[in-house]
């Protein structure tokens, strides 16, 4: 009956991007560069050179980096058969994603984290898009079943979901490097829809595989199930199967050497029904007890963070913090991370970033003798805008928000009189500031002579804007960057913060905007070059 099932199971298509993968071979070396391997491993040295020192201890093993960064919760599996085969052996790892909704979100992060490093050490990394279990839905920890969705925007989620997932991984690449583990032809990753092989799967095989595996008892046992029936609103057949198509999933991976598999704390029963399936699917050989659990399956689940106030991390005001930057900006991203507790963000460095516990135990140590300044919190947010949006982003994204700080006006104002700095404090209406692009408001200021003067100063880089620095401790000290680069969307979030906004043309040129309202600035009986043309315009429209 198991060997009959193996059999049917076995011939399952694998994906395109599957095939190709296994047509490579895999290296049994590491290949970690210098920078990374003065940390971890020896340059260069073979797989089993660096398993020998794991042994003797002079290397921590990749399941001890991942228990000391935080990042275990839950092990389906023995822990030192685990530690042994992610040691001695390159497997594979994977983590799904059901495209419930069209990007990924800060929540997701913390599973893939872990599939990161599992790639950067060598391991093969498979991320599952659920084209098929999200027709489903997957019922863990809910109450209430997820709202059907109709079939365009069941597509359209699976495709930006992957392109989500793909930039992702892309960025990964980039990041890695960035923290000294150089990519090389043996890291392996690849993205795969569960519709290649469910789709396919004939409802027959999947019972007599699947269904006859899975017992009534543990199935009825489970909180989801048992929650769901009981204070819910009841549970479909297709739900209560959810956990054997996820199930389905790793078997099917497994036979191509996935070993993990990796998920967020609820997906622990979820997981272990997929270990279940594959330890009753795999036959029974002659081997050794040991052999035997080495080549098992293992689950590791993470942790479920919630902020030091008790909110679900990755959610702020009840919105997710989405990776998509057209659906949570770069600049929101990083004003969520900066905005973590103390009590957090250490945690948070090692769980969100590659930097090494040494560097996060200094930046720590500087954090506390100041933490006025935020300084692990911004360091948190740029790396993680980093892995997410690349470095570009991150810096811009960074000075950005130092500059969005609320200058200090009394001090400005006195260092403009003290300086050279011919600073003039200027009144300007809401409509001719707010998301209005850089070089357009430097004509509303009186700072350039037309809009077109304002780009060629932009562009040339001759146009600033200031903040308040961050870096020097003294009140209102002003900084001074280029304009280029800054958009429109920016301006008006740094606005929105402080209704002050510094330019600078030239050397001296310096121009203090202080942004009221329409009303007021007409009851100010005030004018700006282009505002007679909005009056104008607005008195057209007037009845
Ligand atoms: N059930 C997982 C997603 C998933 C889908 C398919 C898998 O094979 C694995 C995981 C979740 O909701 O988070």
């Amino acid at each position: 009956m198991r060997q009959a099932a193996l059999c049917r199971a076995r011939p399952l298509q694998l994906s395109k991007s599957y095939a190709c993968r296994e047509s490579v071979s895999w290296s049994t070396h590491r290949h970690i560069s210098q920078t990374a391997a003065a940390r971890n491993s020896p340059s260069s040295t073979s797989w089993h050179e660096h398993a020998a020192s794991i042994r003797a201890g002079h290397k921590k093993s990749l399941l001890t980096i991942l228990e000391e960064r935080g990042y275990v919760k839950d092990l389906a599996g023995d822990r030192n058969a685990l530690n042994k085969l992610l040691t001695d052996k390159q497997i594979g790892a994977y983590s799904g994603i059901d495209p419930t909704a069209p990007s990924l979100h800060l929540g997701h992060l913390l599973p893939m984290m872990v599939l990161f490093w599992m790639y950067i050490h060598g391991h093969k990394a498979v991320s599952i898009i659920g084209g098929a279990t999200a027709k489903v839905g997957d019922p863990t920890g809910r109450l209430t079943s997820r709202q059907e969705m109709d079939r365009n925007t069941r597509t359209s989620n699976l495709v930006s979901l992957h392109s989500c997932v793909r930039a992702m991984w892309k960025s990964v690449d980039v990041y890695a490097e960035r923290h000294g583990y150089k990519k090389d032809q043996t890291w392996s990753k690849s993205i795969q829809n569960n519709s290649v092989w469910l789709s396919k799967l004939s409802i027959i095989d999947f019972l007599s595989d699947a269904g006859t595996v899975a017992r009534m008892g543990a199935m009825l046992g489970r909180d989801t199930v048992k929650n769901k029936m009981a204070q819910g609103d009841g549970m479909s057949y297709a739900e209560f199967t959810y956990p054997l198509l996820q199930a389905y999933d790793w078997w099917h991976l497994y036979q191509s050497g996935v070993q993990v598999q990796i998920g967020g704390s609820d997906q622990y029963g979820n997981i272990v029904a997929g270990s279940d399936l594959i330890k009753h699917l795999t036959p029974r050989s002659s081997t050794s007890p040991e052999t035997k659990q080495l080549s098992g399956p293992f689950g590791l689940t993470v942790p479920l963070l919630t902020t030091a106030a008790g909110a679900k991390f990755g959610k702020s005001a009840g919105n997710a913090i989405w990776l998509n930057k057209t659906m949570t900006s770069p600049f929101e991203l990083y004003g969520f991370l900066v905005g973590s507790a103390d009590a957090d963000v250490e945690r948070y460095l090692k769980l969100f970033t590659f930097l090494p516990l040494d560097q996060i135990s200094a930046v720590m140590a500087e954090h506390e003798a100041d933490p006025g300044q935020r300084k692990a919190q911004h360091l948190l947010a740029r790396e993680v805008v980093d892995l997410v949006h690349g470095s570009e982003e991150a810096e811009n994204t960074q000075s950005q928000h130092k500059l969005s700080r609320r200058p200090n006006l009394q001090s400005l104002q006195a260092k403009a009189e003290g300086g050279k700095e011919g600073l003039d404090r200027v009144y300007l209406p809401h409509s001719l500031v707010h998301n209005k692009l850089p070089a357009r408001i430097l004509y509303h200021a009186g700072l350039a002579k037309s809009n077109s003067d304002g780009t060629r100063m932009v562009n040339s880089g001759g146009a600033y804007i200031g903040g308040q620095s961050e870096t020097n401790k003294s009140e209102g000290e002003l900084e001074f960057r280029s304009l280029k680069g800054v958009t429109a969307s920016a301006v008006a979030e740094m606005i929105e913060k402080s209704n002050v906004l510094v330019l600078r043309t030239g050397k001296w040129n310096v121009k203090l905007i202080e942004v009221i309202s329409d009303v007021e600035y007409e009851q100010k009986g005030l004018s700006a070059p282009g505002w007679e043309e909005i009056l104008a315009a607005r008195d057209q429209t007037l009845p």
